[in-house]
């Protein structure tokens, strides 16, 4: 029997539940000796712990949405693990035990959750905070309809905030409450989908990053050959300019990816927190054999250069981008 332990953001029935499962499941329906030991985290901060403290093989984390962009909690972890500089003062960085090796899209579809069945008397919605801007509509739709405001409760995750619905004691507080979750939540949790499908666009799709620990070698069941994956590789790198009143600082960087024919799929900029107004960039780069070259250039041009992983583009990626090509 073979065990792998894999981290997500819990309980149970959250979105990066779904995207575990998707993720590992088909192994174990490939292979009956193959078993996946769940292990829900209480915070995305907790998902990259546990990799780095060998409690499990794989972690997934949110990195972004379709609609509503950056996770930013997710890059801003990324940076307090994987840049050096933000950790000068105090001198206590340490190399991460782990890298992203895959990458999973989970089509999003939220539901309004409730023991109330009269929604106009919702006072106050629980979900998780990425939640919110992705059903706009809905939400203001809902205020307009009710007499008063509704306040929105920022929770840990989606999954949570069904859970807490059925920690309130009174009956009258219970009807005014509501999440917003997915359906596996509501089942779980025993508490009905009063609206489905609230979220303002179609294909509203999340992409979560598979983290796995460097030494994941010695593991006889590997991720990486999951059919669904294209034979494209994007590399996820970061750095800070090195000289930030340098004129054209950035032009020379990106012209460095320009010389070696290395096409960039996003660049983000998070806060160093090595000083105000400094910023931690994460570029992702499809993966060419000139990657190696290239970043041996721009070590003159910044700092803390770091590969974050480099992972098969999941075929979903192609089938978006072509669906939206064809409309
Ligand atoms: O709270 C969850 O269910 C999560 O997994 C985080 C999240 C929230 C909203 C969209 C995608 C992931």
């Amino acid at each position: 029997m073979v065990t792998v332990r894999v981290a997500y953001l819990g309980p149970p029935g959250t979105y990066s539940h779904q995207a575990a499962r998707q993720q590992f499941e088909p192994y174990t329906l490939e292979d009956e000796s193959v078993s996946i030991i769940y292990l829900p985290q209480a915070s995305i901060a907790g998902c990259f712990k546990s990799i780095d403290d060998d409690q499990c093989d794989y972690s997934l984390v949110p990195f972004e949405n379709s609609s509503n962009g950056q996770v930013v909690l997710a890059y801003d972890l990324y940076r307090d693990w994987f840049v050096r500089e933000s950790h000068r003062d105090s001198g206590k960085f340490k190399e991460p035990e782990f890298e992203v090796i895959a990458e999973q899209f989970v089509p999003i579809h939220h539901n309004l959750i409730s023991f109330g069945s009269d929604l106009s008397k919702i006072e106050q919605i629980y979900s998780h905070p990425q939640v919110w801007s992705q059903c706009n509509r809905f939400l203001e739709e809902l205020e307009t309809k009710s007499d008063h405001k509704i306040e929105k409760i920022d929770i840990s995750s989606t999954s949570k905030a069904v859970y807490l619905l059925n920690t309130i004691k009174s009956r009258e507080r219970r009807s005014k409450c509501a999440a917003i979750a997915s359906s596996t939540a509501s089942e779980i949790h025993g508490v009905p989908i009063r609206r489905s499908n609230i979220e303002d666009f179609d294909g509203n799709t999340t992409r979560f990053l598979v983290m796995g620990r460097k030494q994941r070698k010695l593991l006889s069941i590997d991720p990486v050959s999951n059919k669904k994956l294209s034979d494209k590789k994007m590399t996820l790198l970061t750095f800070i300019i090195k000289d930030n009143d340098n004129f054209g600082s950035l032009c020379n960087i990106l012209e460095v990816f320009k010389q070696h024919n290395l096409n960039l799929q996003t660049i983000t900029t998070r806060p160093s927190i090595i000083s105000p107004w400094r910023y931690v960039f994460f570029v992702e780069i499809w993966y060419s054999e000139e990657l190696t070259t290239a970043l041996a250039e721009l070590q003159a041009e910044v700092l803390n250069l770091t590969v974050i992983g480099s992972f098969y583009r999941s075929k979903k990626f192609f089938d978006m981008v072509g669906a939206a090509g064809n409309q």
